[in-house]
């Protein structure tokens, strides 16, 4: 008889030493059954075998009444006194192969693992699942100083497991405002598997309200598992419904998609914080007033905390790795807020420095797009292909450069866009390819960090057209809402079309005039300008 399918779905770890002053355990436990806590384990760190069976028995009980089964953490002894689902075990406890002698064929155990080796041994003993983490940094675990696995080393274990039937949940440090991050930043780069839930300690036990906590983490969760359901098989990260999916792959349609949105840049003018570097930060306000949003280029974490509320969209530029902490919060702030997020990570191949600082950015925040020229991408896609000259790419690009998007993409569960000659953007299923523009834009500094705020005002366009129609999109899981691959194309082609418009002009002698008449075309700019150039195709 196959073992009992559980749902994983919000896994409630309990601790009652993170229960706060005066609440009860076990009515803090039934107020969370109540929110919809799908599955519980009993963890008793330091109490004598009779208490933690009392509290075992008196545990299974209430989750009985809700029909949701508990398993016990380590001690077989307690599950088979109390007769739990099965129990959960870490590297460290008694080894997988024993306990299931020990426990019977019927019993659910789960495993903790710390990386694919470990993964790869709990799939040869047939695991019924496997809790990966941790995935933050957290209080209720000492990980002694081990490196956390973020959303993508998650999604890099979560590879491993597909077609085994092995189910995952992920653990350590989640807590409400970075669920979303979790859920899309770590469905895994090859298969597109993805969590089959999460599991909490202090989100649920420390609150003084834990239905409303087990409530609000059980819709993210719910919602994000329709919007996979929806997305049906290989699709990309932000693919639209089927319906619009034909459409999408028509160049009239899409530039016809920019134009609108660049009528609602005219007629919204949304808000961009651009935390960028100091070498462009003028050009890049000046271009963000051109296509009519509104610039503002603040850094401070308190000050960036406050705005994320009111703004548009986020641009993230590390040109010159000033403002950390401000980008760490900026950037938390946006997942929060659920507004899109755009990360250039200027020069990331040029120094080990900045290899350092783009992957604690990426460990702290989900980015919506990721825009980089080749020796950015490359060296996020650690790709050996492009090297690095400073914030520059060297050599003639990858021979494969949609390819190289299209997986980059996947991998980190973001629109990736890739510069150049040719840009090429994707999201992890389509991909774009943009071949307007003009030589003097790499005779100008700066032009890749302008090109990114475009796309960030062009970004906070897609949300507004998406909240304004409520356009047939993905569930309301998804990080942001929009269409991001649309919103990336639109900054890309009105800074490329532009360029080209600006180099063509008699006034023109050099970057120093081009640098100031590009600002001007941007704001000259027309929608049917636009579709008369655009050089779209679809890979
Ligand atoms: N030779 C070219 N012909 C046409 N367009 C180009 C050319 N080179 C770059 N571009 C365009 O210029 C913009 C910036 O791309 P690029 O790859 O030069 O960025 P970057 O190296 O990051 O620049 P920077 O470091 O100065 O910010 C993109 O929109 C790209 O399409
Ligand atoms: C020249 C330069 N140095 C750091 S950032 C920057 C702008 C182009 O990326």
């Amino acid at each position: 008889m196959p073992r009992r399918q559980l749902d994983y779905s919000v896994y409630l770890v309990t601790g009652r030493e993170f229960l706060p002053a005066g609440k009860d355990y076990y009515e803090s436990l039934e107020e969370s059954l109540q929110g919809g806590v799908t599955l519980v384990q009993v963890r008793e760190k330091n109490a004598d075998t009779g208490e933690f069976i009392e509290v075992a028995r008196r545990t299974k009980q209430i989750c009985d009444k809700y029909n949701v089964p508990v398993l016990i953490n380590d001690r077989i002894d307690v599950h088979l006194a109390v007769g739990t689902a099965g129990i959960h075990i870490g590297q460290t406890d008694c080894p997988l192969p024993l306990a299931r002698t020990l426990i019977g064929p019927d019993a659910i155990i789960g495993l903790s693992v710390r990386n694919v080796d470990e993964c790869k041994r709990a799939i040869e003993q047939s695991a019924d699942y496997i809790g990966i983490g941790s995935v933050w940094h957290t209080s209720s675990k000492d990980i002694k100083g081990r490196r956390c696995l973020g959303p993508d080393g998650t999604g890099e274990i979560l590879d491993l497991l597909d077609g085994t039937g092995v189910k995952a949940v992920a653990i350590g440090g989640i807590h409400l405002p970075n669920l979303p991050q979790l859920l899309h930043g770590s469905i895994s780069p090859k298969t597109s598997n993805t969590l089959d839930g999460v599991a909490v300690i202090s989100d649920i036990v420390a609150s003084q309200r834990p239905r409303e906590s087990a409530s609000q983490l059980r819709e993210i969760v719910d919602s994000f598992k329709r919007a996979r359901l929806n997305l049906k098989g290989q699709k990309g990260v932000f693919s639209i419904i089927d319906a619009v999916d034909q459409a999408a792959l028509d160049k009239e349609y899409l530039v016809k998609k920019v134009e609108g949105l660049m009528r609602i840049l005219e007629q919204e003018t949304p808000l961009i914080n651009q935390l960028t570097n100091k070498v462009v930060m003028n050009d890049s306000a000046n271009v963000t007033l051109a296509v009519g949003a509104s610039p503002i280029m603040s850094t401070n974490p308190r000050d960036v905390y406050d705005l994320s509320p009111a703004i548009g969209a986020c641009l993230i530029n590390f040109g010159t790795i000033d403002d950390k902490e401000g980008m760490k919060v900026a950037g938390r702030q946006a997942n929060v807020n659920r507004k899109p997020l755009i990360f250039d990570p200027v020069a990331v191949g040029a120094t080990s420095f900045r290899r350092e600082n783009a992957a604690e950015l990426l460990a702290h925040w989900q980015p919506t797009i990721i825009k980089g020229n080749a020796a950015e991408i490359g060296a996020l896609a650690e790709s050996t292909e492009v090297a690095s000259r400073g914030v520059d790419a060297a050599g003639s690009g990858f021979k494969d450069p949609a390819a190289v998007v299209k997986a980059l993409a996947r991998k980190r569960a973001a629109i990736i866009v890739l510069t150049g000659p040719t840009d090429y953007i994707s999201d992890g299923d389509r991909v774009y390819k943009v071949s307007n523009g003009s030589h003097f834009l790499e005779k100008i500094t700066g032009s890749g960090c302008q090109a990114g705020t475009l796309i960030a005002c062009f970004a906070a366009a897609s949300r507004i057209s998406y909240l304004q129609n409520n356009e047939p999109f993905e569930d309301d899981s998804q990080l942001v809402q929009g269409d991001m691959l649309v919103a990336a194309l639109a900054g890309i082609l009105v800074y490329t079309v532009a360029s080209e418009a600006a180099a063509e002009r008699s006034d023109v002698k050099g970057p120093g005039t081009f640098r100031s008449a590009l600002i001007d075309e941007l704001y000259n700019l027309t929608p049917e300008v636009v579709r008369h150039r655009a050089k779209v195709e679809i890979l």
